[in-house]
């Protein structure tokens, strides 16, 4: 990810739109807490007043004892008033981040290079977009009214004690202290640790997922046992984790929750006043009062141990949305060109994927004639869909240049780019929407004409008519109801009605089902009539006929012609095309129809 250096990070960074609603809710929440203490000082003083059998009092001023309920009443309403409002204003800040950081993220990512995306993956972004967005409204509303009240509660009680008695205040310090020591000894290592837990713990969710998702495979080819003992191994490790973890911090940290829960503070304050009173002087409004007082104290710092945990998180949260948020945007052109003719050149292309050091290609050279065929072939890894993805600028390149029409692609606008080119992927993706909308995307002008004609020329017409509800019939979440074939043919037909001048096809024969594979060559051939096409192919048999193939070997090409001449010029492409004979005929001599990729 590319961050830039001069940007400030983190948590404060990024909630700084909502800074005031925070201000506020802290105000609030913090206004509440001196309320209450306030309360508590007050009560200790009116019973003081009470158990001395005197008149009661504030200053000079006298009150019967219905002015004296009214009084604490009034305190009690602006305390709970106050906390309550400190909450509505946290929850408006933290929906207002949430909007804020929701926008932000999706007119970014509408941006950023389709390849980041790709590359990403759309589950890991997702959970960007919503979990970690969700974490920070989380974090805003219900945490910063209790960070405030942690901080000003302690403090504040802490002065009254001190003006009351700083003997008992100096001993309420000393159980806190004692209570903060024994945690701080729980929590050593604890980052380590931490680290090490929720390594594993991402661990076995990885494992979850692999055995579900790979559990076609998993039946097919493996008893289970390796892949349940990937499982079972971070499982264990897991809990292994886990034990040495509880092992170093559990005891000291249920110690420390006991000394700074309010009962020890309670009782080392009601001893130290037994003795003050029997060994020196101690009044009976400090003795009341600081029962009252350290009791709120010892409370109100508890929330500080699991608020630091929050506030770790939340951090965590916050450096992720970054991250997506410094990703690089696509560049658009101040001036941007119009294409009027549709030939591709690479010219001198290097590309380097941005987490890789080497090229992932080097001194790349081709053209590509305006409505002829160019097939890319090469071993696996060799850079043929890297090629492809260049094109409709997915990745920009590191250097060189990549020409529509002699027009350099970082010149056009992304929106023209994207029109012109059209990309028909081995991923065929379909919306959970009627497929009738599933064509009709490509082109939102299209009449319901153009898009029967478009899924026509696809031969995908006649199957849509017989479905139960024909063109309004659902595509299933990712087109579940549908084989590859059809999905592949419905894709296509969307290809065919856009209508672009450049075609890019990634091998899109590769899942097709022996009984689609003769319509879909039949609806590619409608795709790509009149067209410039590039094509990453696999099936050598498909590309025998194309105007040029272009043969790439481990990122850098190695040769390139017609079929013949690169026959005879008995290179990669000629191992290649012995190897797909060979395992061609091994295939038809099993009696499999089927060729192989
Ligand atoms: N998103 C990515 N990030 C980093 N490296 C990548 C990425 N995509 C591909 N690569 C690497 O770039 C090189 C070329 O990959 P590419 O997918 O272009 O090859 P290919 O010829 O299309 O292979 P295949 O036929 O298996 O699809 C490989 O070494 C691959 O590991």
């Amino acid at each position: 990810m590319n961050k830039q250096s001069n940007k400030k990070y983190g948590l404060w960074a990024i909630i700084k739109p909502v800074m005031f609603q925070i201000r506020a809710a802290m105000f609030l929440s913090s206004l509440g807490a001196i309320c209450l203490i306030f309360f508590l000082t007050l009560l200790s003083y009116f019973l003081t007043q009470i158990l001395h059998g005197g008149q009661l009092q504030i200053l000079d001023i006298k009150l019967n004892l219905l002015n004296a309920i009214l009084i604490l009443g009034a305190i009690t309403i602006v305390a709970f008033l106050s906390r309550l409002s400190s909450f509505i204003v946290s929850h408006m800040g933290a929906f207002k981040l949430e909007e804020i950081l929701r926008t932000k993220l999706a007119q970014h990512l509408a941006q950023v290079p389709l390849g980041y995306i790709i590359t990403n993956g759309s589950g890991g972004l997702k959970k960007v977009m919503q979990d970690d967005v969700k974490a920070l409204h989380t974090f805003i509303a219900d945490s910063t009214p209790m960070i405030a009240k942690s901080i000003i509660a302690p403090i504040f009680t802490l002065i009254i004690l001190l003006i009351i008695d700083y003997r008992l205040a100096l001993v309420s310090i000393l159980v806190l202290v004692l209570g903060w020591i024994t945690m701080a000894y729980a929590m050593r290592d604890s980052k380590v640790l931490r680290q090490k837990y929720e390594k594993s713990q991402s661990d076995i969710n990885r494992a979850v997922i692999e055995f579900a998702q790979a559990m076609p495979v998993v039946r097919t080819f493996d008893d289970g046992s390796s892949s349940f003992k990937r499982y079972n191994n971070s499982l264990l490790s897991y809990k292994k984790n886990l034990n040495e973890w509880m092992a170093i911090s559990s005891f000291p940290a249920k110690l420390g929750m006991i000394i700074l829960s309010p009962l020890p503070t309670l009782i080392v304050i009601f001893i130290t006043s037994i003795l003050l009173m029997e060994y020196s002087s101690l009044d009976l409004f400090a003795f009341i009062s600081a029962l009252f007082l350290s009791t709120v104290m010892a409370e109100s710092m508890m929330p500080i141990m699991w608020l630091q945990n929050f506030i770790k998180k939340s951090q965590a949260s916050a450096l992720r949305i970054q991250e997506v948020l410094d990703e690089k945007i696509l560049q658009e052109p101040k001036n941007p060109k119009q294409p009027s003719e549709f030939n591709i050149e690479f010219k001198n292309v290097y590309f380097k994927y941005d987490n890789i050091n080497d090229y992932a290609l080097e001194d790349i050279n081709f053209e590509v004639k305006q409505n002829s065929v160019t097939a890319l072939v090469g071993p696996s890894g060799a850079g043929k869909s890297t090629v492809a993805k260049l094109i409709p600028r997915f990745w920009d390149v590191t250097k060189g240049e990549i020409l529509i029409g002699g027009i350099n692609i970082k010149d056009i606008d992304s929106k023209t780019l994207m029109d012109k080119v059209s990309f028909v992927f081995q991923d065929t993706f379909l919306f959970a929407d009627t497929i009738f909308n599933n064509i009709k995307m490509a082109n939102p002008n299209a009449t319901k004409k153009d898009v029967i004609n478009a899924a026509r020329a696809a031969q995908i017409d006649e199957f849509i008519k017989s479905l139960p509800n024909g063109y309004d019939t659902k595509a299933g979440d990712r087109g579940a109801n549908l084989s590859g074939g059809q999905k592949q043919r419905i894709t296509i037909a969307r290809a065919i009605l856009r209508d672009a001048p450049i075609i890019v096809l990634d091998e899109a024969t590769a899942f097709a089902d022996p009984e689609s594979e003769e319509e879909i060559i039949k609806a590619l051939s409608n795709l790509t009539k009149n067209k410039t096409v590039i094509m990453i192919a696999h099936r050598l048999s498909t590309i025998k006929n194309v105007d040029q193939i272009v043969v790439f070997d481990r990122g850098k090409i190695s040769e390139k012609g017609k079929h013949n001449q690169l026959l005879e010029n008995k290179k990669i492409y000629f191992q290649l095309w012995e190897n797909y004979k060979e395992a061609t005929k091994w295939n038809l001599e099993k009696g499999d129809c089927n060729e192989s990729r």
